[in-house]
């Protein structure tokens, strides 16, 4: 059996919370030879709820649950962790757009970030979750001059995994049959889910899909899932989230799969002509713990504006939040 690692999780007594916590302890994220201990941070009002999910973890028996612990305080939450989930924020609400949660959110993560900066492992592999995620990420990664950015990502797995359904029943093939789809950008309305490169079942998708299904259905189905599962449920999305926190970080600590590619907000290195600095969406592959921009991808027209206009999006994010970012 391995060592145990030190898994971080905020917003530990919330909605997506209560489907990631179990599946972490399971092993389903970082493998099911992984023991794991928890550090889950609430704010003071929610401890007694998370006492209650910590009761339910023990009574789970997880072989793989080596410790928790409960806390309000970031500097306990994040010292020493190895991965850190943040999960913890506001959620939109009905009629609400991102951008409304920029302010409400930003502080959280200048907080964490720096207590990620002053106790967490130097190889600390952070995933924010918490809207607007990239952001957030950005915010959280500033704060933590210590640590290589690119150990800073944003989720954006759960558009990712949308789009790979959405593309699968339309060509009545199965997931698995898709490969090197991606969306581009921001975690937001102006997301580009993009399938020039994806095949389906070895032929190529955009040969399946006429232009007018792709520019008016699929990408605003894709782009407004998240709305839409808003006005269905009453509630933002929460099991499909914790898994796709899972499907990321599993990707990035165990590799990604040979020959496809996973969609991460990362810090941009300038690749595709994205300004340098901005957590970005791109297509990357991961092994050996570490995550790649793939290189060499060729964008059309209608492309690259798509993916100018969430850049832009993500520039004027990061400048409404100027005096978070040190
Ligand atoms: N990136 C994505 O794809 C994606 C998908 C779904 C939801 N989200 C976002 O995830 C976040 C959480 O959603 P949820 O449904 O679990 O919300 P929720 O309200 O059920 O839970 C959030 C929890 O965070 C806690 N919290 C608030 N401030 C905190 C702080 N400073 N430190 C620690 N904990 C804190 C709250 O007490 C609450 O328990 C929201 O911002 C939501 O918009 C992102
Ligand atoms: O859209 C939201 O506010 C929730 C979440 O980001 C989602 O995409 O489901």
């Amino acid at each position: 059996m391995k060592a145990p690692v030190r898994v971080t999780v905020t917003g530990a007594a919330g909605q997506i919370s209560y489907s990631l916590l179990f599946r972490i302890a399971s092993g389903a994220m970082l493998g099911e030879d992984q023991p794991v201990i928890l550090q889950l941070l609430e704010i003071t009002p929610a401890l007694e709820a998370l006492k209650g999910v910590a009761m339910e973890l023990d009574d789970c028996a997880f072989p793989l649950l080596a410790g928790m612990v409960c806390t309000d305080d970031p500097n306990v939450a994040f010292k020493d962790t190895d991965y850190a989930l943040l999960v913890g924020a506001r959620p939109r609400g009905p009629g609400m757009e991102r951008k409304d949660l920029l302010s409400a959110n930003a502080a959280i993560f200048s907080v964490q970030g720096k207590a990620i900066n002053d106790h967490a492992s130097r190889d600390i592999k952070v995933l924010v979750v918490g809207n607007p995620a990239n952001t957030n990420a950005l915010i959280a990664q500033r704060n933590a001059p210590d640590i290589n950015p690119r150990q800073f990502t944003a989720m954006m797995r759960l558009d990712h995994n949308r789009a790979l359904t959405q593309l699968a029943q339309k060509t009545g093939k199965t997931i698995s049959d898709v490969k090197n789809l991606v969306v581009w950008g921001n975690h937001s309305a102006t997301q580009y889910p993009d399938v020039h490169h994806a095949t389906v079942a070895g032929e190529d998708a955009m040969s399946l899909i006429d232009q007018s299904w792709y520019e008016n259905d699929f990408i605003p189905t894709v782009q407004q899932r998240g709305a839409a599962i808003i006005k269905a449920r009453g509630a933002s999305s929460a099991a499909s989230a914790a898994n796709a926190a899972i499907d990321h970080m599993r990707s990035w600590a165990l590799g990604s799969a040979e020959g496809d590619w996973v969609s991460m907000g990362v810090y941009s290195d300038g690749s595709y002509g994205i300004e340098k600095g901005l957590i970005y969406s791109f297509p990357c592959v991961c092994k050996n713990g570490d995550w790649e921009i793939v290189q060499g991808v060729e964008n059309n027209e209608f492309s690259k504006g798509r993916m100018q206009a969430t850049e832009q999006e993500l520039r004027e994010e990061r400048d409404a939040v100027a005096d978070l970012l040190p």
